[in-house]
């Protein structure tokens, strides 16, 4: 297979609001192109990669941790925080990637999970055995369980308590996640500079972004809950300073699973800035609502509230991801109306929240992916894409865990997908081989040859989103409708780039989640008069009525993207 780039000077071209801009994608390096033949993706494979996902648009890759690590949690279970685990490569072969990355102007966002080490840590291994020693107080030690009895616990599937009896050292560890994942002690001046020298390592390496992974616990207290902590944003606030200051253009990505006004503090204020991104939570679990629930409500409640954030700062909107569809954000009534239609199974479940991917999730229907993929793109915020959805990937849920929607990507329909040359049962966890999402029809090669696929689809709609700066750096104002399954909103941008010149622009975005045809007013008073056209063909729409209303008709599960404006747009397809 091979694409043609478009014509462009090789190099990062000098953007700061690059992360405003961008199409994310997030790819684990483990899953994606195995280069040796041993079974497992790594850089070398990923390396190989990076004309597909230029071609399709990407402009930034998230690639979750990537360090040496026992593999128990997907590489979240780092063993040392300056090292790549061999299977995946060597730090040369990192900074080829970035080297290369950057050649096709893309950025590398990296994970990095400051919260917690493996206990294969020779920082944790210290700590038990010598608790004098300069690593004795790295972790969060206490002679009884007792202690933050107000922090909940978060894998609920896995764990009792945030703490674990530690038989070498006879004391406690605390852990927010596994029993293998002891928290660091960031009380401890020590541990605060290693997170400091870890992010120049990297950033001196060439990384543009890092996403900080479990964010809102690094410190506990007996008053508070151990999520974003008073002294947690103290210490990011310090960390942007550093970064703003030492590594001016790189950014910092908070993931933060709160509700709007606690992951909105992530971003600090104008004065004492934090991260420049955080995750959108709370808006993601509402999109699958109201796929099924055929009304709008939840989402225009949600986007009406949208919490204001600094300027330059921005969210990172998502359908899915490496861990399970989260329902932390949905309250008991909503949760188990979406584990009735998404989980039906048990084995679906993981934690709070539905451990498959998005095709399975959606049922193959690709009115749905469409119509989920359209708001994914003109949300308030840059999408992150999981790798695999652009072709509508499958899942398996006989799999533990999360490994569930972790499997090789399919590249093509031989044998291993593509994926790797290794013997199929080498494999670090089998293709996907189920009935629907076989690979050998489900594959990139196959989806290529066909001009009407999910992925020219896809491709084509990122395309069109990048000719309008108002769906990054645009404002979001939903509009009033008379139609409970419709969402209607408008991204307004006064600023520059455009193919309007300096005019504003304006998109008024549709969306129908009825499972039948409707017709719907929007109370659009404000564009009195204004022309209607389709981005995507150009066709004319009729005017903006003399009363301030438009009247349109949307096929089943279907949306429109509306530039308003002066009658001059030449539209055209990409
Ligand atoms: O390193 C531990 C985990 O950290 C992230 O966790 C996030 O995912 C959890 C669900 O799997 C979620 O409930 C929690 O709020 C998040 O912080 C990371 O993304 C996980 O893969 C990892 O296991
Ligand atoms: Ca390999």
């Amino acid at each position: 297979m091979t694409f043609t780039a478009p014509i462009q000077l090789p190099g990062l071209a000098l953007d700061p609001q690059w992360y405003r801009r961008a199409v994310f994608y997030e790819v684990m390096v483990r899953s994606f192109v195995d280069s040796n033949g041993d079974g497992a993706g790594d850089l070398q494979g990923l390396v190989s990669k990076l004309d597909y996902l230029q071609w399709l648009g990407i402009d930034a890759l998230w690639l979750p941790p990537f360090f040496n690590s026992p593999l128990r949690d997907g590489g979240y279970d780092v063993s040392d925080f300056k090292t790549i685990l061999p299977e995946f490569g060597t730090l040369d072969e990192f900074r080829d990637l970035v080297t290369k990355a950057h050649e096709r102007n893309m950025r590398i966002v990296m994970d990095y999970p400051l919260n917690h080490t493996s206990d294969a840590h020779d920082w944790f291994q210290q700590s038990r055995s010598d608790p004098e020693g300069p690593y004795g107080d790295y972790y969060v030690w206490s002679d009884t369980d007792e202690m933050y009895k107000d922090i909940r616990v978060i894998f609920v599937d896995t764990e009792e308590s945030n703490w674990t009896f530690d038989t070498e050292r006879r004391q406690f560890f605390f852990h927010r996640f596994f029993s293998h994942q002891p928290d660091l002690n960031f009380e401890n001046p020590a541990v605060q500079q290693e997170v400091f020298d870890t992010v120049r390592y990297w950033f001196d390496m060439g990384v543009d972004g890092l996403r900080l992974d479990a964010i809102p616990y690094l410190f506990e207290s007996e008053e508070g809950n151990g999520e974003g902590e008073p002294k947690t944003h103290e210490f990011i606030k310090r960390l942007r300073k550093m970064v703003d200051t030492e590594y001016p253009g790189k950014v910092l990505i908070a993931e933060a699973n709160q509700w709007p006004a606690e992951v909105a503090q992530f971003y600090g204020t104008d004065e004492e800035p934090e991260c420049h991104m955080a995750f959108d939570f709370p808006t993601m679990p509402r999109i699958f609502y109201s796929l099924r629930s055929q009304q709008a409500g939840e989402l225009e409640r949600v986007l009406s509230e949208h919490t204001h954030i600094p300027e330059g700062a921005g969210w990172g909107v998502f359908l899915r991801n490496h861990d399970e569809l989260t329902l932390e954000m949905v309250n008991e009534e909503y949760r188990q109306a979406m584990y009735g239609w998404y989980a039906y199974d048990p084995r679906m479940r993981a934690n709070i929240g539905i451990r498959r991917r998005l095709a399975p999730l959606l049922d193959n229907s690709r009115a749905e992916l469409e119509l989920a993929h359209a708001l994914l793109f003109s949300l308030q915020g840059s999408p992150f894409l999981y790798y695999g959805d652009e072709i509508g990937m499958g899942d398996n849920i006989w799999l533990p865990d999360r490994d569930s929607s972790r499997t090789p990507m399919q590249w093509t329909p031989d044998r291993n997908a593509g994926f790797s040359t290794a013997d199929p049962g080498k494999l670090y966890l089998p293709v996907v081989q189920s009935l629907v999402y076989n690979y050998q029809h489900i594959n990139v090669e196959s989806q290529l040859a066909q001009s009407r696929s999910l992925l020219h689809w896809i491709r084509n709609v990122i395309h069109v989103r990048k000719g309008h700066p108002t769906f990054g750096l645009g404002s979001l104002r939903v509009l009033k409708t008379n139609h409970e399954s419709v969402l209607a909103f408008v991204r307004e941008y006064e600023g520059s780039g455009s193919q309007f010149g300096d005019m504003p622009e304006r998109v008024l975005c549709v969306f129908s989640f009825a499972h039948n045809p409707v017709s719907v007013t929007i109370d659009a008073s404000e564009y009195t008069g204004q022309a209607l056209y389709d981005l995507f063909g150009g066709g004319q729409f009729p005017d903006v009525a003399e009363d301030g209303t438009i009247t349109l008709t949307l096929g089943t599960q279907s949306f429109y993207w509306l530039h308003v404006g002066e009658a001059h747009f030449a539209g055209g397809r990409v």
